[in-house]
């Protein structure tokens, strides 16, 4: 597989480093207008940088655009005479609908949208994906690619914007969880570096269990919370103090500043 990573910033890394971990290209440019900080990468034999986009689209196969949206358009301009029928097109870039990407290079074009989030960097990511129509025939390469960097889920485009929020975005939301966790855990007398250990993997065999058992949170809940234990005494509490609402919440503010952004 010849991969073009176009954008080689936060997310655009994070994916270069899981195909680099799941060993998941023959070759692998990456690009960016400013090449010095990655050029790094390129200790990994078959990796290039450079900031020649047009190069990277020629030498390369499947490419996955992960630049800032208002960048977009000129890159896929800059391109476009380029794209040929080898080319499946992935854009990462929030809000920019595949109708809009067509008007620029066309329908006849196999154009992905996937929407993974920086967890893929470690081969853990929570990918969405959906297609134009031509794409629905490399949909299956599109699954094949990032379930090597994680879990897919296909989606309609419409709920690209959703799956935004629950998957990119919600890295941060869990971190925060994880860090508020790791506070506690310092005010109950553990040091920070242990506390911190304590946090993500108990949060980490939380969502194993989920994805091992398939059972409802709440039937795990069950089997922690002893009657008038310690465990639904904080639980309680936490949910006095607003924990699910203010997840609820904040996932809804994320959404309505989305679909803001998309309409702005
Ligand atoms: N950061 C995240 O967790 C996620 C980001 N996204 C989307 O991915 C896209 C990228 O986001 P980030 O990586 O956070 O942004 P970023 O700003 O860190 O990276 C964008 C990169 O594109 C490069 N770039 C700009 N113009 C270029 C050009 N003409 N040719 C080549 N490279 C160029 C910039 O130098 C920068 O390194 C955005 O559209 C964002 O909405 C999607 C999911 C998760
Ligand atoms: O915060 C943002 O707007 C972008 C989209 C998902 C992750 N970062």
């Amino acid at each position: 597989m010849k991969i073009a990573i176009i954008g080689a910033g936060n997310l655009g890394l994070a994916v270069a480093k899981g195909v680099l971990h799941s060993n998941g290209a023959t070759t692998m440019y990456l690009t960016k207008r400013n090449t010095t900080e990655i050029k790094d990468f390129e200790k990994y034999g078959n990796v290039t940088v450079t900031s020649d986009n047009q190069e990277a689209v020629k030498k390369s196969d499947v490419l996955i655009f992960a630049v800032q949206p208002g960048h977009f358009a000129a890159i896929l301009e800059q391109v476009k005479d380029l794209l040929t029928e080898k080319h499946v097109i992935i854009s990462t870039i929030t809000g920019f609908s595949i109708s809009k990407i067509e008007e620029i290079i066309g329908s006849e074009r196999y154009i992905i949208r996937s929407m993974p989030n920086t967890a893929i960097s470690v081969g853990n990511s929570m990918t969405c994906l959906c297609t134009n129509e031509l794409g629905k025939k490399r949909i299956d390469l599109a699954k094949a690619i990032f379930n090597r960097m994680g879990h897919t889920l296909e989606i309609p485009e419409d709920q690209m914007q959703a799956a935004t929020v629950i998957c990119a975005s919600g890295i941060a939301f869990w971190m925060r969880l994880i860090r508020a966790t790791t506070q506690g855990a310092i005010q109950l007398g553990f040091d920070a570096k242990e506390a911190q250990e304590l946090a993500m993997h108990t949060c980490n065999g939380a969502a194993s269990l989920l994805i091992e058992s398939g059972s409802h949170p709440e039937e795990e809940i069950d089997r922690v919370t002893t009657p008038k234990g310690c465990t639904i005494e904080g639980l309680n509490e936490m949910e006095h103090q607003g924990l699910s609402s203010s997840l609820i919440r904040g996932i809804v503010a994320s959404f309505e500043k989305i679909s803001h952004i998309k309409k702005g």
